[in-house]
């Protein structure tokens, strides 16, 4: 089929690309046109692992273009996919503003009959406004069609190519077979439903993940103070399959692009039509309240940070990202360099993008784990990129000023910190000292 696709972030690039993949016609747009430019050059604006040479094997196959013509894009394309952001307000709902443009922009461009199908996560009832909106610029025949996405950054093209299930959502059941033969070359688990518990299903989906992590967080805590393991906790409770063992990695909370907006929309979503979604808040609660249990941890271990040296592992949301948004590091480094402390940052990707965001005299901004660490009062792990988990622990100890890891998430077994000579602190685990093999009393 002919597709174009309106937005070329996380969501629209990687789609657009995954669907040429599958031998599709695909014109991605954006406004941008300096994410066009370096498009047409195979080079990807956003980082994410495979993407550039997919960009390249389907510009030579000829079945995938970068335009910022949406118009032009629209006129030559069956299917009109919808994928730019939608933000959170500052009280925690949804911007319309750009799917509400990106519609009208469609709607002035229409040419014949299109399928014009949101993948942009839009609180429910969205997608009618959509269709007044797109109504409203064109006389001509239209659908309407919900297919919210489900990718994670990191690994967003293997969750393309391979999800876990399909959504779509659609008032025309006509519909029906065209977008199970355009989704059924990813998969054939595909659930067609109405548009608005489309628009549900991704809300609710993201809440109830979001809310696995801010209970296994509080479960941590609770295990700091009884002298429990939240690792074993998790393990166990996860071989139950009513419960599952994925997103029970307990750590400093969740962050990203979209946990933290979905959840305060859904709650929003609610609140307008007199809901008080009491469990959501408390996991919103939750997650915010994590982020500065490093922050304790080191003045637990330090005590008063005024003038002591930091080092910091990890910038991104997650790591195979360069994605800041929401990251708890953002919040982290700012608490830090309030309370006095010469924050000393590394990331092995997200680090530009950190700097676009923050600035202040106390960063010293590092090329590796190390220089982060050299000389250091402690080390904060707060992305659990690969590179950290590598780490020679005993040479770490040697390094820094004072030998303190506290690890967001725990990343480093016991056996690990075992001879390294380091006060480790991790999340929802006993405190554990490198110099013998018992665990110290908390
Ligand atoms: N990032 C994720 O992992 C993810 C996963 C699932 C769903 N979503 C949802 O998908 C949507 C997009 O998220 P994203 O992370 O890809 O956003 P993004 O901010 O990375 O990308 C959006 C792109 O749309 C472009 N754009 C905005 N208005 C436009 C217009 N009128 N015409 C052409 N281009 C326009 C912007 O320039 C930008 O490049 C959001 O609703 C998000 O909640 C995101
Ligand atoms: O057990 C876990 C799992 C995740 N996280 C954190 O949760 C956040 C989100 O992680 P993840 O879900 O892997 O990343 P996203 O790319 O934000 O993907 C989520 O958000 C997307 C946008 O809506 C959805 O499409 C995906 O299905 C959904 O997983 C990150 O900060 C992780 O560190 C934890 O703390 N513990």
């Amino acid at each position: 089929m002919k597709l174009a696709v309106i937005g070329t972030g996380y969501v629209g690039l990687v789609s657009g690309v995954c669907f040429a993949q599958k031998g599709n016609e695909v014109i991605c747009v954006d406004l941008e046109q300096y994410k066009i430019d370096m498009l047409n050059r195979a080079e990807s604006p956003i980082y994410e692992p495979g993407i550039e040479e997919l960009i390249a094997l389907n510009l030579e196959a000829g079945r995938l273009e970068f335009t910022s013509d949406l118009a032009d894009a629209v006129r030559r394309s069956d299917v009109v996919i919808l994928a730019v952001g939608t933000p959170s307000l500052a009280n925690g709902e949804a911007n319309l503003s750009y799917i509400e443009q990106a519609a009208a922009d469609v709607g002035k461009a229409m040419n014949g009959y299109k399928i014009i199908m949101t993948k942009s996560t839009v609180p429910v009832g969205t997608n009618e406004k959509i269709k007044d909106v797109v109504a409203r610029h064109t006389s001509l025949s239209f659908d309407i069609v919900s297919a919210p996405e489900f990718l994670r950054e990191g690994s967003a093209i293997n969750d393309t190519l391979y999800p876990d299930r399909i959504i779509i959502g659609l008032d025309n059941t006509g519909l029906r077979e065209t977008m199970v033969t355009l989704h059924q070359v990813f998969t054939d688990k595909i659930y067609v439903t109405d548009i608005r518990s489309a628009e549900m299903i991704k809300y609710a989906s993201n809440a109830f993940l979001a809310t696995k992590i801010s209970f296994i967080n509080e479960i941590a805590n609770i295990c700091e103070k009884v002298g429990a393991d939240v690792t074993c906790v998790a393990e166990g409770m996860g071989m139950d399959k009513r419960i599952g063992s994925s997103f029970l990695q307990a750590g400093i909370g969740y962050g990203g692009s979209c946990f933290p907006k979905d959840t305060n929309a859904l709650i929003q979503i609610a609140g307008n039509v007199d809901y008080e979604f009491k469990l959501l808040k408390s996991v919103v609660e939750v997650n915010t309240d994590q982020r500065f249990m490093i922050v304790s941890k080191l003045r637990e271990s330090l005590g008063q940070l005024n003038g002591v040296s930091i080092g910091i592992w990890g910038l991104a949301f997650k790591p195979n990202t360069d994605d800041i948004r929401e990251a708890p590091a953002l919040e982290i480094v700012e608490t830090l360099i309030q309370a006095g402390a010469i924050v000393k940052l590394y990331d092995p990707i997200a680090m530009d993008k950190f700097k676009e965001r923050v600035d202040h005299p106390n960063i010293v901004w590092c090329s590796s784990p190390q220089q982060a660490a050299e000389k250091s009062d402690a080390v904060c792990l707060l992305t659990d990129w690969e590179e950290f988990k590598k780490v020679d622990l005993v040479q770490l100890g040697s390094i820094l000023h004072k030998p303190v890891l506290i690890d967001g998430r725990n990343v480093f077994t016991e056996e690990q910190i075992q001879g390294s000579g380091l006060e480790y602190y991790s999340v929802g685990r006993p405190r554990m000292s490198g110099w013998n093999r018992d665990k110290v009393e908390v």
